[in-house]
This record gives structure tokens, C-alpha cells and sequence, in this order.
């Protein structure tokens, strides 16, 4: 299994924005779309072998954490278009509205797709109880140096703001820096070329 945990700055956490003006009214779901689009689909296929944590910090609620889950997703409900990805995540928001303030509690939403209240620091919490963590960022290790173990890899990046130095001191607590890289590239080229830098290496 692949995660791959995105942190998303401005991301909304209510479903006010317009599908219309997805980038201009939503903190950057367009983005959020993308790295789904990036993580789960191939050419006429779909990877069931990956789960993705999105944490949405923008207004009017935070934190709200997504959780789609490649086992359990069905391919026709997560569709390639960012339209249709973004009304999923606006009615995960509708149903996480209701979810206690202090609980960690997750409601599903579809089959494969979860709301919580989860803080960003949470979900790395859960995740590095079976997986390890890999920070992608730019100056980390070369990803073609690292010794991934043979299944269960965990990668953590940012949206168009990145990751801050108070996020990068705690994470690198937890797991290593690696780079695809030399320069700042996109979160979802980012999650497609780790994805196909696995493909090769044979990791499931
Ligand atoms: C658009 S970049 C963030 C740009 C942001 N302005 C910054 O300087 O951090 C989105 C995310 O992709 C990941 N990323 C970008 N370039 C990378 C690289 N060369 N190697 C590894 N991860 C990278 C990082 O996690 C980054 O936060």
C-alpha cells in the first residue's frame, strides 16, 4: 500500500465555493483534484493499492481531513475530471459539518472516501503507526538513494504553499527528506512520478 498525505493550507472546509471558479474560491481544491487524479488513475485503469489523506486548513472550519481509500473506491465514482472530483469533496464537507469539534471520529461518504476532524498532526500520527514517512521535499535525499522497504510506504508534501518549518522540524522527527529532484515542482507531478518511480522499483 501507498499513502500519500497531502497538506492543503487554504484549502476550504466547507462546501462555499464556487465550480465555477474552483482556484479563486476554494484555496486551491483545483490542486487537491489534481494529486487525486495523479494518485488513483492510470490509462484505463485505476490503482487500488493507494490511500490518500488530504488535510484542508483553510475557513471556515479546520481542520477537516479527507481519506480516500484505493481498496474500498469504486473507479466511477472518482473520475479523471477535476469537476466532478471537487463535488465529492463538497459533499464530504457537507457531512463533516456535523462531526464534534474535539472528536477524531470518521464519517464515510461514499465507499472509500472519509471526513474527520483530524489535524494534520494526527493523520501523520495514525499513518506512522504501520507505515514508514518519507517528506518530499526539494533539497531532501535523492529518491534514487533511498532504500524503500518492500511494501507500506508513506510520502507527505505540501500544496502550492509547501510545507512550513514548524511542519518540517515535527516531520523530521518522524521520517526521512527525499527529493524527485532538482527544482519545486507541481503536488501532482510530484505524486505521479513517485508513483511510477514505484511502479519500477516493483514496490505494490
Ligand atoms: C508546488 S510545491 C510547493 C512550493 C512551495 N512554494 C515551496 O516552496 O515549498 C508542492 C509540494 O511538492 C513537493 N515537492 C515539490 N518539489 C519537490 C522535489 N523536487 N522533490 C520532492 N518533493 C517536491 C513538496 O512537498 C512541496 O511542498
Amino acid at each position: 500500500m501507498r499513502v500519500f498525505i497531502i497538506k492543503a493550507n487554504e484549502a476550504h472546509t466547507a462546501n462555499d465555493f464556487s465550480l465555477k471558479d474552483l482556484p479563486g474560491t476554494s484555496g486551491r481544491i483545483d490542486l487537491i483534484c489534481r494529486a487525486l487524479n495523479s494518485a488513483f488513475h492510470l490509462s484505463h485503469s485505476f490503482r487500488k493499492n493507494v490511500r490518500v489523506y488530504v488535510t484542508l486548513l483553510g475557513p471556515p472550519d479546520p481542520p477537516k481531513s479527507l481519506r480516500f481509500e484505493g481498496p474500498e473506491l469504486k473507479p466511477k465514482i472518482l473520475n479523471p475530471d477535476e469537476l466532478s472530483t471537487a463535488k465529492i469533496i463538497g459533499k464530504a464537507l457537507e457531512r463533516g459539518k456535523d462531526i464534534k469539534r474535539k472528536s477524531t471520529e470518521e464519517i464515510k461518504v461514499l465507499p472509500g472516501i472519509y471526513v474527520s476532524n483530524m489535524s494534520f498532526e494526527d493523520v501523520i500520527r495514525v499513518v506512522i503507526k504501520r507505515f514508514p514517512l518519507y517528506i518530499l521535499e526539494e533539497d531532501g535525499k535523492d529518491i534514487t538513494e533511498v532504500e524503500f522497504p518492500k511494501n507500506n510506504v508513506a510520502f507527505v508534501l505540501g500544496d502550492h504553499i509547501g510545507l512550513s518549518s514548524e511542519d518540517l522540524s515535527f516531520l523530521e522527527s518522524v521520517g526521512m527528506k527525499v527529493s524527485i529532484g532538482p527544482k519545486a515542482y507541481l503536488t501532482s507531478h510530484v505524486i505521479a512520478y513517485v508513483n511510477i518511480y514505484l511502479d519500477r522499483l516493483g514496490i505494490p
